[in-house]
């Protein structure tokens, strides 16, 4: 086995090409077998093994910079830099992390999760370099969809017009986690399709090496035709008016041409675009054929393509795919707003039922945030199905462009709370605090898929501006969802099990918890009392007055930073209201990144379980009895 040999990047410089070529054989079958029971990025990483391989063949890692945009790509330059021992752990619990890491190995210069970051990242680093009075090569591969953000538009911009020498090498599978959408797409499928440019391109090229280097009036005609003809026949002219030069489309899968292409590219002065076209899934047929559903599967069998699903409630996300298309029925008012997570966000079944109300704008969360604003203030009902993780990037929009003035937008959060195998970029865990400091703002968290439900229908009634509902990214509780969704009157808890022991206030999957602590107490004679906190804004400030009277300790449990979250927003209300003396205890997630893991680990490392409630209400005891 030749991958047996490879441990760092220099090994690959003593393969030939045929060995080279072997290699790619074996990394794939080693990312398909590993991933068979880790589960993971699949598609992605079979799409990229001769890229990563020539890459790495080509450049002095880590003296060159390889940034790999989002990074569930990297699988395989994590195999070419020492890693690939670590694969059975990936994802897994103080394992592999699925994305690139700077503390994980020098050869990860740049960290991801978040698409669309790698142009930017490497124009500060090609400036650094520039600066320093150093040489080496700053290389950014970006896929066909992450290059649609705006963060990568921005840094074409500003790439283009600095100059700098920056590779960047666009990795066009057609595909974003989805099929990829949008003009930018577009213009990529037609430099793909319009295979016979190319050769016309070297037609024009060698007729216009013919015409003589003249000056005067004919020189300049001819430089003119020269750069109408551009407008005909080369590929790639809008990065080429950007400022960078371009070459491609070449096959991402032959690795001799791709060594040779990245050798001339290399070459050139300023910024250069490699178009680099290869297949999702590439030499496994199942994700071949659907990358869809391959781009990130679960645990699955390799021969029958099958991957293996947990038994078990439905998935919050499908219970909301299943009441949007319930509530759209009646109310044609509904839009779904997607930034390229149709699948993920449980909408591929309202797209198909409401095409024309199904809008995805592909990884453009800003966009996609003011959008739905437009719509709103045109009397619409547009609902922003996004994952917390990313609707960090469209903070600005939500501040600025709903809250302020008040529109009618409502925020399906999916992946609210610890999120697992993808880790610190992708946990949920920050829009409490982000979300609940916003004038206008309503934020609702569920305790159960039902509720889920029903606050779906309480954002539609509402007519008073924003208004938010969180879920987590797991199977609920598996309530029954026979009964119709119903309204929710804005602002009111629920009190689930009576106690004067102490009390917990608990949101969203923590109720459960809560209620597993309640009934393992009670059975030691003390009473907890639960309360589902299903507003985190507004609070039921009439509830929270009448617990201050009451005097008893008070828990809040939220799976989000603490910093922020719902129990500061609890201790700012008695705070503010001159409620003195009162005993309240936070729990939620302490103020570091939590990586990946099972979200049972996650949530036993931060102690957001019931054991540690328990621990929490019987320190209280002491307490109780000084005031007895
Ligand atoms: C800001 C942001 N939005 C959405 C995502 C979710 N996401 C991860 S990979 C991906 C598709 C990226 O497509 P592309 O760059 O073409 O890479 P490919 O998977 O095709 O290799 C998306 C939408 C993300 N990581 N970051
Ligand atoms: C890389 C990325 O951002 C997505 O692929 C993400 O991993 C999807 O997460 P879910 O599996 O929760 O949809
Ligand atoms: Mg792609």
């Amino acid at each position: 086995m030749l991958l047996e040999q490879i441990n760092r990047p220099e090994d690959l410089k003593r393969l030939s090409m045929a060995e080279l070529e072997l290699l790619a054989g074996e990394i794939r079958q080693f990312l398909i077998e590993k991933l068979s029971v880790t589960g993971g990025h699949l598609s992605s990483n079979l799409g990229v093994v001769e890229l990563t391989i020539a890459l790495h063949t080509l450049f002095h890692s880590p003296y060159d910079k390889l940034l790999f945009d989002v990074g569930h790509q990297a699988y395989v330059h994590k195999i070419l830099t020492g890693r690939k021992d670590k694969f059975d752990t990936l994802r897994k619990y103080k394992g592999l992390c699925g994305f690139i890491k700077r503390s994980e190995s020098e050869h990860d210069v740049w960290e991801a999760g978040h698409s669309s970051t790698s142009l930017s990242a490497a124009m500060g680093m090609a400036m650094a370099r520039d600066l320093k009075g150093e040489h080496n090569k700053v290389v950014a591969i970006i896929g066909d969809g992450a290059i649609t953000g705006g963060m990568a538009l921005e840094a074409m911009n500003h790439i283009g017009h600095e100059k700098k020498n920056i590779m960047v090498i666009l990795n066009d599978n057609e595909m974003s986690i989805a099929p990829n959408v949008g003009a930018i797409h577009n213009y990529l499928s037609k430099i793909r399709s319009d295979r016979h440019y190319l050769k016309a391109k070297e037609e024009v090229e060698h007729l216009l090496k013919k015409i003589p280097a003249i000056g005067g009036t004919l020189a300049k005609t001819a430089e003119k035709l020269k750069d109408s003809l551009k407008y005909f026949v080369l590929n790639g002219v809008w990065f080429e008016e950007l400022g960078f030069t371009y070459i491609g489309p070449v096959d991402g899968h032959n690795l001799p041409v791709l060594l040779d292409t990245l050798k001339q590219a290399e070459k050139v002065v300023g910024p250069v675009l490699v178009h680099v076209v290869t297949t999702k899934g590439k030499g496994y047929t199942p994700a071949e054929q659907d990358s869809h559903s391959w781009h990130g599967p679960g645990p699955y069998k390799i021969e029958s393509g099958q991957v293996l699903k947990s038994v078990g409630p439905p998935m919050y996300t499908e219970v909301f795919g299943n009441t949007l298309i319930e509530l759209a029925d009646k109310d044609s008012r509904i839009v779904a707003v997607t930034p390229a997570m149709p699948g993920g966000s449980g909408l591929l079944k309202f797209a198909k039922q409401f095409p024309s109300r199904m809008i995805d704008v592909g990884i453009a969360e800003q966009h996609a945030a003011t959008l739905c604003a437009g719509l709103a203030s045109e009397g619409l009902k547009p609902v922003f199905a996004v994952y917390s993780t990313f609707l960090q990037r469209a903070y600005d929009q939500v501040v600025h462009d709903i809250c302020r003035p008040k529109l009618n937008v409502a925020f399906a959060i999916d992946r609210a709370g610890f999120v697992g195998p993808d880790g610190e970029t992708h946990q949920g865990v920050y829009d409490i605090a982000f979300l609940r400091s916003l004038p206008n703002m309503v934020l609702m968290m569920p305790k159960d898929e039902q509720e889920l439900r029903n606050m779906m229908q309480t954002a539609l009634e509402y007519n008073d501006g924003p208004i938010a509902y969180r879920y987590p990214r797991n199977s609920g509780i598996g309530a029954s969802l026979d009964e119709a969704p119903r309204a929710i009157p804005i602002g009111t808890w629920e009190t689930l099990r009576e106690g004067d022991y102490a009390v917990v206030l608990a949101v969203g999957p923590m109720v459960q918890v809560a209620e597993d602590a309640a009934v393992q107490l009670a059975k030691e004679g003390i009473n907890l009392r639960v309360v589902n906190a299903r507003f985190i804004k507004p609070l039921d400030e009439a509830y929270l007055c009448q617990l201050a009277k009451e005097s008893l300790p008070i828990i809040t449990m939220e799976e989000g930073a603490i910093q922020g979250g719902f129990g500061s927003a609890v201790m700012e209300f008695f705070a503010a209201n001159h409620f003195s003396g009162l005993h309240v205890h936070v729990m939620g997630i302490p103020d570091y990144f939590v990586e990946h893991g099972t979200v049972k680990e996650q949530r036993e490392e931060v102690g957001l379980t019931a054991l540690n409630l328990i621990a929490e209400v019987k320190k209280l005891v002491p307490r109780k009895r000084q005031r007895a």
